[in-house]
C-alpha cells in the first residue's frame, strides 16, 4: 500500500472521542491507535493533536459542590489528561510503539524561543520514533489565552513541524456548503484558496461537545493550505478513516482544502500565526497591498502607511490592517513608531517590515 505522505499532523476532535454522555469512547481511540500504528510502520510520520481530555475528566468524577464552567473545564481537563495519555499509550504499546505528552498553550506561541524549543523537543521525538500526542494545557489556558480550539492548536504545530498535510478528524465527512443538518446540505469536495466562504449562520452553529465548530476549521484550514500544507477535513468516527483517506489509490469521501505552491520560511510561518500577539498597528493603502501580496519580493515602505493605530517599539510585531480594518498580514518593525514620521520625510526610505520578516494573508 502507498501512501499520499511521509509527513502528517492529525487532530482528533472533541466529537470524535466523546460518546453521546460526554465521557470517552476508549473503543475508538484504540481503532485509530492501529491505524496510527500502521502508518507508522509504513513509513509515515505522525503527529498527534489529540482533544479528550475534558471528556476522559468528565467520567472520573463531579465537582463536589456547584463550580463555575472555568474551574469545572480545569478539574476534568486536569483529571482526563492523565487518563487520556495513559489510554494512548497503552495501545500504542501493544504495537511496539511509544508515546509522549505534550501540552502547551497559546502564550508559548508568541515567543519564538519558546517556539523553537516546542519545535526541537518535537522534532527530538519524531526522530526517536516515538509518537508526539499534543493538547492544549487547559490548567492554565483560561478565556483570553485559550487557543479557539484544537484546530488552531493543530494548525500551528502543522506549520512549525513542516507536515505535508494535516488532517483535521470531526464528526461530519468534510465542509458543508450550510450545516449538515439541513436537508439540502452537499459536501464540498475541493476547497481553493479563498473560494469559498461559509460565515453564514449555519456554519457558526457549534456541537455538543466541540469548541470552536466549522467556521476555525475553515478558517484554519484555509490559512494552513496558503502556507503550501494540503488540509484534509474527514470524519474520524469512519472506520478505517486515516488509512483509507491517505491510501494513493483509494478516493475517500471529505473536503480537501488544496494547498498554495509556495511556503513560507521558518521564521515568517511563525510571524504569520502571530497576530494576536502583535503589539503595534498601521493601516496600510491598496497600492501597498497590491506590492505587497504581488510576486515579488516586496518590503513595507512607510509611504504605504495611512496611519498608525497602536505604537510599537523596534523588533515589535504589528498587525498590519487594510482601511476597513481587515488583517492583511503582519510583520517584524524595523523601527519603532516614533521614527516612522522621520523615515517618511526621508528621500531614500528604510522598509518599517522587510521582506523576510513579513507575511502577507494572500501572498502569491
Ligand atoms: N457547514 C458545515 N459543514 C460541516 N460541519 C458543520 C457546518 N456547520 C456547522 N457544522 C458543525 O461543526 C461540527 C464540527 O465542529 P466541532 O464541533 O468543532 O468538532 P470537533 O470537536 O471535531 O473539533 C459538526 O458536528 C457540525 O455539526
Ligand atoms: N483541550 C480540550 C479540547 C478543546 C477543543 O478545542 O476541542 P475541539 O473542539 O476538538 O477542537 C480537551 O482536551 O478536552
Amino acid at each position: 500500500m502507498q501512501f499520499r505522505y511521509k509527513k502528517i499532523t492529525v487532530k482528533i476532535g472533541s466529537n470524535v472521542l466523546a460518546k453521546a454522555d460526554g465521557t470517552l469512547n476508549v473503543a475508538r481511540i484504540a481503532h485509530l491507535v492501529d491505524q496510527i500504528a500502521f502508518l507508522q510502520k509504513s513509513g509515515v510520520e505522525v503527529v498527534l493533536v489529540s482533544s479528550g481530555a475534558v471528556a476522559a475528566g468528565r467520567a472520573v468524577l463531579e465537582p463536589v459542590k456547584r463550580t463555575d464552567a472555568v474551574s469545572q473545564r480545569q478539574l476534568w481537563a486536569a483529571l482526563g489528561q492523565v487518563k487520556l495519555i495513559s489510554r494512548y499509550s497503552d495501545f500504542f504499546s501493544e504495537h511496539g510503539l511509544v508515546c509522549a505528552q505534550v501540552l502547551t498553550t497559546k502564550e508559548n506561541f508568541s515567543d519564538r524561543g519558546h517556539y523553537l524549543n516546542m519545535k526541537n523537543c518535537i522534532t527530538t521525538l519524531l526522530e526517536n520514533k516515538v509518537i508526539p500526542i499534543v493538547n492544549e494545557n487547559d490548567t492554565i489556558s483560561v478565556t483570553e489565552l485559550m487557543f479557539t480550539d484544537n484546530d488552531e492548536l493543530s494548525g500551528l504545530i502543522a506549520s512549525m513541524v513542516n507536515s505535508e498535510a494535516l488532517v483535521i478528524l470531526s464528526n461530519v465527512n468534510g465542509v458543508y456548503n450550510t450545516h449538515p443538518q439541513n436537508e439540502n446540505a452537499e459536501l464540498i469536495h475541493q476547497i481553493d484558496r479563498e473560494e469559498v466562504d461559509l460565515k453564514g449562520s449555519a456554519v457558526e452553529r457549534q456541537s455538543t461537545f466541540g469548541r470552536g465548530g466549522m467556521l476555525t476549521k475553515l478558517r484554519i484550514a484555509q490559512k494552513v493550505a496558503g502556507d503550501g500544507i494540503g488540509v484534509h477535513v474527514a470524519n474520524g468516527t469512519t472506520e478505517n478513516v486515516l488509512i483509507d483517506l491517505l491510501d494513493k489509490d483509494k478516493e475517500f469521501e471529505h473536503t480537501y482544502f488544496v494547498p498554495n505552491k509556495k511556503s513560507s520560511s521558518g521564521v515568517k510561518k511563525w510571524i504569520g500565526y502571530s497576530d494576536d500577539f502583535a503589539k503595534g498597528q498601521v493601516v496600510i493603502n491598496q497600492g501597498a497591498i497590491k506590492a505587497l501580496n504581488s510576486e515579488k519580493a516586496v518590503s513595507l515602505l512607510p509611504v504605504g502607511v495611512v496611519k498608525t493605530i497602536s505604537d510599537f517599539k523596534k523588533g515589535d510585531l504589528i498587525k498590519i490592517v487594510d482601511e476597513t480594518g481587515a488583517v492583511v498580514g503582519v510583520g517584524k518593525a524595523q523601527y519603532g513608531s516614533d521614527k516612522m514620521k522621520q523615515e517618511m520625510d526621508s528621500e531614500k526610505q528604510k522598509p518599517l517590515v522587510h521582506y523576510d520578516y513579513l507575511y502577507m494573508e494572500n501572498k502569491k
